[in-house]
């Protein structure tokens, strides 16, 4: 966009927050409180929706993925991985961002995570910063536990997010743990930050009290824009950060605003800081459409290189996740009769409608489990993985990979770590229908359980930039399943699951000769080999992305340092899920949360005590 049609704004504000996401809302909420004089504007692409059923009904989340009022629709490059598949990857595009239309499940990191990257990955100013005892209280803070009907409000006046367990456990929920307990784990996890393995129920982001989604947009932007030093504009893309001709004495650039487009209109809004929370696919693009990025993708793009950063864009991880049904026997209740049965769709949503209550007012997964492969491997196989890993983190050659390879080597050689997160689903699942001959229905008669395992850290590493026209979606490509290591420890978690459906807690409930699913496979799956083959064909992402603005050292190819602050600028911080270097063992919103909460005390602090403007 040409500069001589810029609508320059006379205001300045103190901070200026690109996207009112997940991150953005709880740092907006804190500052808003903590920094009551500083005037702060969130700027954010999509709408400020308010009372939508959509959004506010548990059960109808799905609903939300590829309707273009909620989801921006990305897609990835063919991902040979998986069968030249391309992947969607819904991103939310509204007040609250992908909290207000993600899943719920409410899980933490284990603490060795923390500590490995404040350790390995950061300078010694970010180590006590970043360990797992400084950020412990970043986890609690956002959230308050609401079980049932009574809502335990310990969190004083900071506005949180509500989470709650599920109301009752059904028959296969109260089974899970116990299935564990035959593996010989018992339990002994409460999923916070701990390190053991085992089997635990987690709440999810519902207001129990209500029957409702608690995201980031109700629980911190709305009480925020009530204390009159917030203002947020909604429909409002920004394109790229404006930055001072001059540098500073130490050679850095200065950002004097951003530019945005609205209604057709380009202006450029000023910032004393800017903070990027657009996302893992847009905080990058934004970096590298404002000249911050590898020389390479900025020349291809027609972009003036001010900063040659390597790391941005790079570095992109994700969940892989894959999974195995089974029939279970008739009386086993599931949502399976719901998914085929349009008159009973008609009639939760009549129960949701009267008393919030049914399966609408629920989150998909409250059973998990932090699994190692240990659990069901002899000493033999095992020791056959672990010399694997060692052989292929050994030989890599790329210092970053190397360096985060050896904290991955580390999870899978700790007993007590998980190699997956799992998860049960009280339905069918099967991501095959594309390697199913045309027309195949896309369920199946039949009720079923289904295991899912999420590798809990991939090797495998992607990307996202600007294609050669900036304005355009950005080029995403996760190379799933492209390090042979992820091929072999997920092999090894299908193997785990087969062996659990085996035990007698899974085996009383399911169908003797019953249905398996996928359908495309010979079961059981005894070999490793057959366990390889279903990977291309029924792994799914389980929708966190994250890594593309590392907080990582800047010689290992880290885009921001300890401070969130991009690497070559005075006043550019980044946060929110790009900023984590490797993806935690579970769903991530917990740690994007814990890594809002420590930005927010990182800025309270710089803005010193009794700090003012004018
Ligand atoms: C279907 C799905 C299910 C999931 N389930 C779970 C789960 O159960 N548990 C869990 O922990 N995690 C889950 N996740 C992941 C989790 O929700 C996300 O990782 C997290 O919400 C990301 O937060 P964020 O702050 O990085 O970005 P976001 O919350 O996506 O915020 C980015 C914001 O920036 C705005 N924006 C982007 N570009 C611009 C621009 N140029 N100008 C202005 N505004 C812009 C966007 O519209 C958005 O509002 C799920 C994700 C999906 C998609």
């Amino acid at each position: 966009m040409p500069d001589t049609n810029v609508t320059a704004e006379a205001e300045t504000y103190d901070f200026v927050l690109v996207g009112a996401g997940s991150a953005s809302c709880l740092i907006v909420s804190r500052l808003s409180q903590q920094l009551p004089h500083h005037k702060i504007l969130v700027l954010e692409a999509g709408e400020h929706i308010q009372n939508d059923p959509n959004v506010q009904t548990p059960g109808l989340s799905f609903s939300l993925q590829s309707n273009p009022t909620y989801d921006w629709n990305y897609i990835t490059l063919p991902e040979q991985g998986l069968n030249g598949r391309r992947v969607k990857h819904p991103r939310g595009k509204l007040v609250g961002g992908t909290s207000a239309i993600n899943s719920h499940s409410v899980v933490f990191p284990n603490f060795e995570w923390h500590d490995r990257i404040a350790e390995e990955l950061l300078t010694d100013s970010g180590r006590a910063e970043w360990n797992s005892q400084s950020m412990r209280d970043c986890y609690k803070r956002w959230q308050v536990v609401t079980s049932g009907p009574e809502v335990k409000d310990d969190v004083g006046s900071l506005d949180h997010v509500k989470t709650s367990y599920p109301r009752a456990l059904d028959v296969l929920q109260s089974r899970w743990t116990k299935a564990f307990e035959e593996l010989g784990h018992a339990t002994s996890t409460t999923g916070f930050m701990e390190s053991s393995t085992g089997a635990v129920t987690i709440t999810n982001a519902i207001d129990s009290t209500k029957g409702e989604r608690s995201h980031a947009g109700t629980a911190f932007m709305e009480p925020a824009l009530k204390r009159g030093n917030v203002t947020l504009k909604t429909g409002v893309k920004v394109d790229k950060i404006s930055f001072h001709e001059s540098l500073t004495a130490g050679g850095k650039l200065t950002a004097k605003g951003v530019y945005y487009t609205h209604q057709g209109g380009y202006h450029l809004i000023n910032a004393r800081d800017i903070i990027l929370c657009a996302g893992v696919f847009e905080s990058p693009a934004i970096l590298e459409r404002s000249g911050i990025g590898s020389r390479k993708v900025l020349e291809a793009a027609n972009v003036p290189v001010l900063y040659e950063l390597p790391g941005v864009g790079e570095n992109l991880q994700d969940h892989l996740n894959c999974s195995l049904s089974c029939e279970t026997e008739d009386d086993i209740p599931t949502c399976d009769e719901e998914l085929r049965n349009p008159e009973m769709q008609k009639a939760s949503l009549r129960e949701y409608g009267q008393s919030r209550t049914g399966r609408l007012a629920e989150g998909p997964a409250h059973s998990f489990a932090f699994t190692s492969l240990q659990m069901l491997e002899t000493p033999s196989e095992t020791q056959e993985l672990i010399e694997m890993v060692k052989h292929l983190v050994e030989k890599e050659s790329n210092p970053s990979l190397k360096t985060q390879y050896a904290i991955i080597r580390k999870t899978i050689e700790s007993p007590s770590e998980a190699t997956a997160t799992t998860f049960m689903i009280r339905s069918q699942r099967h991501r095959d229908r594309d390697s199913m001959p045309k027309g195949t229905p896309a369920f199946v008669d039949g009720n079923f359980v289904t295991v899912v395992a999420m590798l809990a850290h991939p090797f495998s590493r992607g990307s996202s930039h600007i294609s050669s026209d900036p304005s355009q979606q950005p080029e995403i490509k996760f190379n799933y399943l492209s390090h042979p290591l992820d091929v072999e420890v997920m092999a090894r978690h299908m193997r785990l699951i087969e062996r659990l459906f085996q035990k007698p807690t899974f085996a009383a409930i399911s169908k003797p000769n019953g249905k398996r699913l996928p359908r495309s496979h010979p079961y059981p799956i005894s070999s490793l080999e057959d366990a390889k083959k279903i990977l291309p064909i029924n792994s799914a992402t389980n929708y966190h992305p994250c890594g593309t603005c590392a907080m990582m050292r800047e010689d290992l190819g880290g885009v921001v340092d300890e401070r969130l602050r991009v690497y070559g600028t005075k006043n550019v911080k980044v946060c929110d899920a790009s900023v984590l270097p490797i993806v935690p063992r579970g769903n991530i919103l917990t740690a994007v949360y814990a890594f809002a909460e420590k930005v927010v005390e990182i800025i309270c602090k710089e803005a010193g005590p009794g700090s003012r403007t004018g």
